[in-house]
C-alpha cells in the first residue's frame, strides 16, 4: 500500500471585519513579511507537506504581489462566503492531486505564529493514531455560563473545555464529504473539526502553544510580532 501523503490548505479569503484595517488582516505587515506569508510558510516548511492550496478572494491583487504565493508548491483556489466554503473550494482544487486516504492540514491565514514544533506534534500524533486531530489549548480561566442579560447562570467545569486552534488535520476524502454534508444540512461549521464531529468521526486534541493566536482584533498584531521574535530566538 502507498504511504498516505500530506497536503496543506490555507483559508485566506476573509475580509477581517473585526480587525477594521484598511486591507484584509492577512495582508498586514508583520515581522518582515505579511501575516499570510508566515502562515503559508509554516506549512511549506514541514518536510512531508507536498503542496499548499490557498483560498483567496476573487481577483485578489494583493495576493498576486506576494512572491511566496507564486511558489510552485502553492496552488490557489477561489474562496467562498464563509470560511468553510473557502476550505471546500481549496479541497476541490486538491482533488486532482490527493488520494482519498491522504491527510490535509487546514491552517488559518490569520494564525502566523504557529511553531514548527506544534505542527510536528500534530502530524506525529495523527499519523501514529490514524485519527484526525486539532491543535488546541486547555482553558485556564474559571468559566462562566451567562444569560442574555449578562447574568451568570453557572460555573462550568473548565477541564472539559479546550480552545480550538489550527492546523486541523483530517483525511482528505472524509473531510471533504463531512463538510459537504454538514453544509447541505445547514449545520454551523466554524472549523473542520465541527464538521467531522457532526459526521461522527472521533477528533482528538493535541495541546498547542498559547502563542498560536488568531489575528482577530487590533492589538493582536503587536502580540504576534512579539511571539514571532521569541520563536526566532
Ligand atoms: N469567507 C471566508 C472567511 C474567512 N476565511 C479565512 O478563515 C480564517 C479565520 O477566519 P476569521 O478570523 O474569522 O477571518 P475573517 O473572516 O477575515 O475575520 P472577520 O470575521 O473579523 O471578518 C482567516 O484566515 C480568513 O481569511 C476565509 O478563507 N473565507
Ligand atoms: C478555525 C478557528 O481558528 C478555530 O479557532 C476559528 O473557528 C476561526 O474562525 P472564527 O470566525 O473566529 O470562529
Amino acid at each position: 500500500m502507498t504511504k498516505a501523503r500530506l497536503w496543506g490548505v490555507v483559508p485566506a479569503a476573509g475580509v477581517g471585519q473585526r480587525m477594521g484595517a484598511a486591507c484584509p488582516k492577512q495582508y498586514l505587515p508583520l515581522a518582515g513579511a505579511t501575516v499570510i506569508e508566515h502562515s503559508v510558510q509554516a506549512l511549506l516548511d514541514h518536510p512531508r507537506i507536498e503542496r499548499v492550496v490557498v483560498a483567496l478572494q476573487a481577483n485578489d491583487e494583493r495576493a498576486a504581489r506576494l512572491p511566496l504565493l507564486s511558489n510552485p508548491r502553492v496552488l490557489r483556489a477561489q474562496g467562498g462566503a464563509e470560511r468553510c466554503d473557502s476550505v471546500l473550494s481549496a479541497l476541490s482544487a486538491l482533488q486532482k492531486f490527493a488520494y482519498d486516504e491522504d491527510w490535509v492540514l487546514v491552517h488559518d491565514a490569520a494564525r502566523p505564529c504557529v511553531s514548527a514544533a506544534d505542527i510536528a506534534a500534530l502530524v506525529a500524533r495523527t499519523l501514529e493514531s490514524g485519527l484526525g486531530a486539532v491543535l488546541a489549548q486547555p482553558v485556564l480561566d474559571t468559566l462562566k455560563q451567562v444569560d442574555v442579560e449578562g447574568r451568570v447562570t453557572t460555573t462550568v467545569d473548565r477541564q472539559q473545555f479546550w480552545r480550538a486552534q489550527t492546523p486541523q488535520m483530517f483525511r482528505f476524502a472524509e473531510l471533504r464529504s463531512a463538510l459537504q454534508r454538514a453544509l447541505a444540512q445547514g449545520q454551523l461549521i466554524t472549523d473542520e473539526a465541527s464538521a467531522m464531529e457532526w459526521a461522527g468521526y472521533p477528533v482528538q486534541v493535541v495541546e498547542g502553544s498559547a502563542s498560536n493566536i488568531k489575528i482577530t482584533r487590533p492589538g493582536d498584531l503587536e502580540l504576534a510580532d512579539y511571539y514571532l521574535q521569541q520563536i526566532a530566538q
